[in-house]
This record gives structure tokens, C-alpha cells and sequence, in this order.
């Protein structure tokens, strides 16, 4: 069996990191089996969904490297919706209500008051044709529900397990709008078997409506996919919410975090597995199985991926970040400071750094003096292999000094911090030049 999978957001926002999380392990779970991931846009709710949701999400999926192996659109196929419609309604499957918004509720509240499950009554399947036809001449347009078969409905999730609902405890739902519109429960059954979708993976918010989605799998006369439900990611404030504008994937890219980060964090948070930095999607695939995602939601924390951004940077070759560098970082120069990096834009500081000017940091006597004789030693020196080993052992001997007292005037001296990269790797990109007048500056300054 091919696997197919497809991620299916509904453009009225930008994606939130739960959103990308269904996303990344659609994906995960197609790429593994060599299989399909695909795009639908959910975009039948005309009024909220927009042309420049749509774009973002293209422009986010491409960014994190998902991307799918085809897209449809849901409003290019009302077509197809009609067509399986008529065959349900054929086979007696939809029928035809005309209750109002006021009646149902009081329908709601009866049921409640009597201790019974408010679930709908039928009513409308007892109209006789000349009732429907008053209702009809009096403008009342229908809605339609789906009619559920009274049977055990039983499915074993992929992350969840054996899971069971009784169709007679459930109310035939909606699946049309008096104005003829769709709601989401039957165009997405027709757009998984027409896509031939194996496996529908999705947040567990989803969970109730595949107990009716596989009665009308069924139908239609077409094959049950696998599912498996995704316990929901919460943010710092709980429940994310695409139209609430949660932590979205706009946000993350211009705090300088990569995609690689981001990837890493969301394919191992409320997973069996390590959260551990990798330099491409690829990677995360040998950790994956449905079979290690937990069933309690998992908490989305930016400090964690603040984290695991500075680890994936340290691993990053100079091929994947080169068109995002200044042009004179080189492949030595990016392997020098990467180990010290946060996010891709310290570059800059880093750059300013050897590039200088940088400023004479305040010595005390004993080390002005020592950075005099250091500037000697750096002149007296061969640069050509390993100009620190060299001068910290040529000062060590000529001086007695070793460690702390050793190291740090150097480092404060030669980049006016006391903190950075190895200095071994920095020392050839600051140059003979620079480092002797740095060294002569600071054995100078007051
Ligand atoms: N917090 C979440 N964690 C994991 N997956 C989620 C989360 N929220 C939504 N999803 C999943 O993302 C996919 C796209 O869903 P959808 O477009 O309905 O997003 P949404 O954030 O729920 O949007 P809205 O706020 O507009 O209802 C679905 O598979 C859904 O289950």
C-alpha cells in the first residue's frame, strides 16, 4: 500500500505550531514509507478563508521544507461533492430538515430536562412528501443530516488505540447548510477517498467526527483509511487557535529561529524520543512512529526551541546557510563562530568582532604588561599553522603564567569580550596585523 497523507488546514489564519506539528507528521509519516504528503486547503467557508492565508501557508510549509507532492483546494470541487451527494441521497444516507436554530435548541433542552442525550430526533424522516412540499412552498429551505447506522463504530487508532462509538448515541449530523453550503464532515470523506488517502492524520479535535466519517466511507461504497489523532499542542496560554492568531509560523522565522529547529522541536515534544537538533528533516524519520506519540497534549515552549536553535546552528554546514550570511564569512570563518551562536544573526556581532574596531578593554598593570610582551611574542611568531597554540606556550614559557591568568587577558585583549569563540579558531581570522595592534593597544590603554 502506497501511504498517502494529507495536511488540510482551513485558510482563515496563518499557522500556528500545532497546526505545523499535524503538518510535520503527516509528512513524517509519508516520507518514511517512500509514500505521498499532500496539500488540501479547506476553503469551502468562503467568508474566512483568504487568498493571502493561502499563500502563507504555501510559503510556510516551503520554508520548512514540507513540501507536498500536490495540492487541492476544496471550492475547485463542489462538482465532485455534488455528485457523491445525490448518491447518498439515492441511497436514503441524507435527508432533507427544516427545523429552525430555535426549534433544535428547544429540542436540546426537552432532551436535557428528561435526562436523555440531546441528540437529534428524527423528526424530519417522518414528513410525508406533501409536508415537505408546504414547507418548501412556504420559502423554508432544508438543511441535511447524514443518517447514521444504529451499530457499534470501531476503529484502532494509530496513536490512540482501540477506539469505539455507538452510532445510536450519536446525532445524525449536518452536512449541508440551508444556503447549500458544505460543512466540513462529508466533502473531506469525498476528498480522502478521491485522493486516495491511506492514512488521515489530524489533531484528536477530530476524533468524534471519524466515528460518523466511517459510516460514510462506508457509504460511499469505498474503504476505511487509517487514522491516527494527534493529541493537541498547547502554548504557554493553553489551546491554540489559528484564528486567535497563536504562535504563528511568521513569528518564529523572524525571531531568526531555523526551520531545522523548529522541525526538530515539533516532531519529539510528547513523544517517547529525545528532542535533539538536526541538520535536516530527513534526520528526524528513524525516530518516528505513531507508536511513540503520547496521548497527553504536549506543551509548546519557545525558550526549549530558543534552545534547540543555538544547537542546530552549532551543526549547520556553510552550504546550508551561506546565502544568509554577510558576503565575507567564509566556510572557516562560519565552522569558527558557529559554536557560539543563538541565531544566524549574531553573524554581525561575531563579524564585528575580528573586523573590529573593537575597544581597549581596562587592564590592570600586571596585564598591560603582559599584553606588551604578548605583542612581541605574536610578532616573533610563524602564523602560517597554529598561531594560539603558539603564542599561549611561547608566553606560558617566557612569563609562568597558565589558565585564567593566562588565557583571559588575551581573549579580552584580542576581542574585547571575555567570552566567545575558541580562540584557536578565531586567532587566523583576526590576522597577524590586527591581533598585534589589538595586543599593543591594550598593553597601552589606561
Ligand atoms: N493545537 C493543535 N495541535 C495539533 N494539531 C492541531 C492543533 N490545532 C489544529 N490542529 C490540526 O491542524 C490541522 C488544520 O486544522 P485547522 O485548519 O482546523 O486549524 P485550527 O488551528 O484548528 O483552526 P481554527 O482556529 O481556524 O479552527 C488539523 O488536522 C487539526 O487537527
Amino acid at each position: 500500500m502506497t501511504v498517502i497523507t494529507r495536511f488540510a488546514p482551513s485558510p482563515t489564519g496563518k499557522l500556528h505550531v500545532g497546526n505545523i506539528r499535524t503538518a510535520l507528521v503527516c509528512w513524517m509519516a509519508a516520507r518514511v514509507e517512500g509514500g505521498k504528503f499532500l496539500l488540501r486547503l479547506d476553503d469551502t467557508d468562503r467568508a474566512r478563508s483568504t487568498e493571502e492565508n493561502v499563500v502563507a501557508i504555501r510559503r510556510d510549509l516551503e520554508w520548512l521544507g514540507l513540501v507536498p507532492a500536490g495540492e487541492v483546494r476544496q471550492s475547485d470541487r463542489f462538482a465532485l461533492y455534488e455528485a457523491a451527494f445525490e448518491t447518498l441521497h439515492a441511497a436514503g444516507r441524507v435527508y432533507p430538515c427544516y427545523e429552525s436554530e430555535e426549534e433544535l435548541s428547544i429540542k436540546r433542552k426537552v432532551a436535557l430536562g428528561r435526562g436523555l442525550p440531546p441528540i437529534y430526533d428524527r423528526a424530519a424522516l417522518t414528513l410525508s412528501a406533501e409536508e415537505r412540499q408546504r414547507l418548501e412552498a412556504d420559502g423554508v429551505r432544508p438543511h441535511w443530516r447524514f443518517r447514521l447506522d444504529a451499530t457499534p463504530i470501531e476503529w484502532t487508532d494509530l496513536i490512540r488505540g482501540p477506539q469505539h462509538f455507538e452510532g445510536a448515541a450519536l446525532s445524525d449530523p449536518v452536512v449541508r447548510r440551508a444556503d447549500g453550503s458544505w460543512l466540513y464532515l462529508l466533502p473531506s470523506v469525498i476528498d480522502d477517498i478521491d485522493m486516495k488517502i491511506s492514512h488521515v492524520v489530524r489533531g484528536e479535535d477530530h476524533v468524534s467526527n471519524t466515528a460518523v466519517q466511517i459510516q460514510m466511507f462506508e457509504a460511499l461504497g469505498a474503504a476505511i483509511p487509517n487514522f491516527a489523532h494527534m493529541a493537541l499542542l498547547v502554548g504557554a496560554d493553553g489551546k491554540l487557535s489559528k484564528r486567535e492568531g497563536s504562535i504563528g509560523v511568521e513569528a518564529i522565522r523572524a525571531e531568526g529561529i531555523e526551520p531545522q529547529a523548529l522541525l526538530g522541536l515539533l516532531a519529539r515534544i510528547g513523544t517517547s524520543e529525545p528532542v535533539v537538533p538536526v541538520a535536516t528533516a530527513d534526520e528526524l524519520l528513524p525516530g518516528f512512529a505513531f507508536s511513540h506519540m503520547g496521548r497527553a497534549p504536549a506543551r509548546f515552549d519557545s525558550e526549549e526551541l530558543a534552545q534547540l536553535n543555538a544547537r542546530t546552528l552549532h551543526l549547520l554546514p556553510y552550504e546550508a546557510v551561506k546565502d544568509r550570511l554577510p558576503a565575507n564569512v567564509d566556510e572557516t570563518f562560519w565552522l569558527a563562530i558557529r559554536p557560539n551562536l543563538t541565531t544566524i544573526a549574531d553573524t554581525d556581532a561575531a563579524l564585528a568582532v575580528i573586523e573590529g574596531p573593537i575597544a581597549a578593554p581596562t587592564l590592570s598593570p600586571e596585564d598591560r604588561a603582559f599584553c606588551a610582551d604578548a605583542a612581541a611574542a605574536a610578532d616573533a611568531l610563524d602564523w602560517a599553522e597554529t598561531p594560539w597554540a603558539a603564542l599561549t606556550t611561547a608566553l606560558k614559557a617566557s612569563t609562568g603564567r597558565k589558565g585564567k591568568a593566562l588565557f583571559l587577558p588575551l581573549r579580552l585583549a584580542l576581542t574585547g569580550q571575555d567570552h566567545g569563540p575558541e580562540m584557536a579558531a578565531l586567532l587566523p581570522l583576526i590576522g597577524r596585523e590586527r591581533a598585534i595592534a589589538r595586543l599593543r593597544l591594550a598593553a597601552g590603554a589606561a
